[in-house]
């Protein structure tokens, strides 16, 4: 579980965050929606632990991530999978050194263990014939296989994706979605994924977190979602023509 206090960023002149308090539940996947510039990237990276706040604190399983000392704040980061934009992979190693590298950076375990483990999460995200193969040899769906991998080869409490669906097609990105849900509750972890996606919101938004100008505007889930009379959120769920037309459905079966 992450527990946000007061939450304040600013660069300069440029109050970016401003008071955000909320909290992400573990064994669920939280969603940060906003327009661009609203602030999702820094509120991301202050969860990341990339960014400190000015003010407010944040707290992960009951500690402080102010009173952490260094080594605390390391094994910390090593609780937190990360899957970035564009997937990030090391395009000069093959998948399964893709998925090896953050146990090789960070554990001690023999070449054998490792090769398990990384076979366990290859086959747990469905990739099973795709070891040997570069990044640049499959296909941007199976990219997002390999990051989420990654991510959580090293069995996370904390698993953050930066907008995991760009770039794929509507089916594709269904299926990634389904695929961080499902791990998200099987292994209890506290998912947060920052998107723009709606798709995204209506599938997974077991709790969503709608930021305005670096406040938060809303919270709520994905069915609360589509009922709000919160003009904010109303103007940006339903800035497609499609969801406008599922918004007057939903209104004229309710009269
Ligand atoms: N490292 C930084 N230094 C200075 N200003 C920054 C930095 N990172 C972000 N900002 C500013 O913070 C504000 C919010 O940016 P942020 O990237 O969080 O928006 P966003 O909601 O993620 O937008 P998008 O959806 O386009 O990615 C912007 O005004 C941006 O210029």
């Amino acid at each position: 579980m992450i527990e946000v206090e007061d939450v304040h960023k600013s660069f300069g002149d440029n109050h970016v965050l401003k008071g955000i308090s909320t909290v992400f539940e573990k064994g669920k996947t939280n969603l940060i929606i906003g327009q661009s510039g609203s602030g999702k990237t820094v509120f991301l990276k202050c969860l990341l632990g990339l960014f400190e706040p000015d003010e407010g604190q944040i707290c992960y399983n009951g500690q402080y991530y102010s009173e952490l000392s260094n080594s605390e704040r390391r094994d910390l980061r090593q609780e937190m999978g990360m899957v970035f934009q564009g997937s990030a992979l090391f395009d000069s190693m093959t998948v399964e050194g893709n998925v090896m590298f953050p146990l090789d950076m960070f554990t001690k375990q023999s070449k054998s263990e490792m090769q398990d483990r990384v076979d366990f999460v290859l086959k747990r995200v469905n990739l099973v014939d795709a070891h040997k193969r570069y990044p640049s040899e499959i296909s941007g769906g199976m990219q997002k296989r390999v990051a989420i991998a990654r991510a959580i080869v090293m069995n996370p409490k904390y698993l953050f994706c930066d907008e995991p669906n760009s770039g794929l097609d509507p089916k594709t990105a269904i299926l990634i979605d389904n695929l961080i849900h499902e791990i998200t509750q099987e292994y209890d972890i506290t998912t947060i994924i920052n998107t723009h996606d709606m798709n995204s919101v209506m599938e997974i938004g077991e709790k969503i977190i709608f930021l305005k100008n670096g406040y938060k505007e809303w919270e709520g889930t994905n069915k609360e979602i589509f009922k709000t009379d919160n003009e904010a959120v109303t103007d940006f769920v339903y800035s497609s023509e499609l969801f406008k037309k599922v918004r007057q459905m939903y209104i004229e079966e309710r009269n």
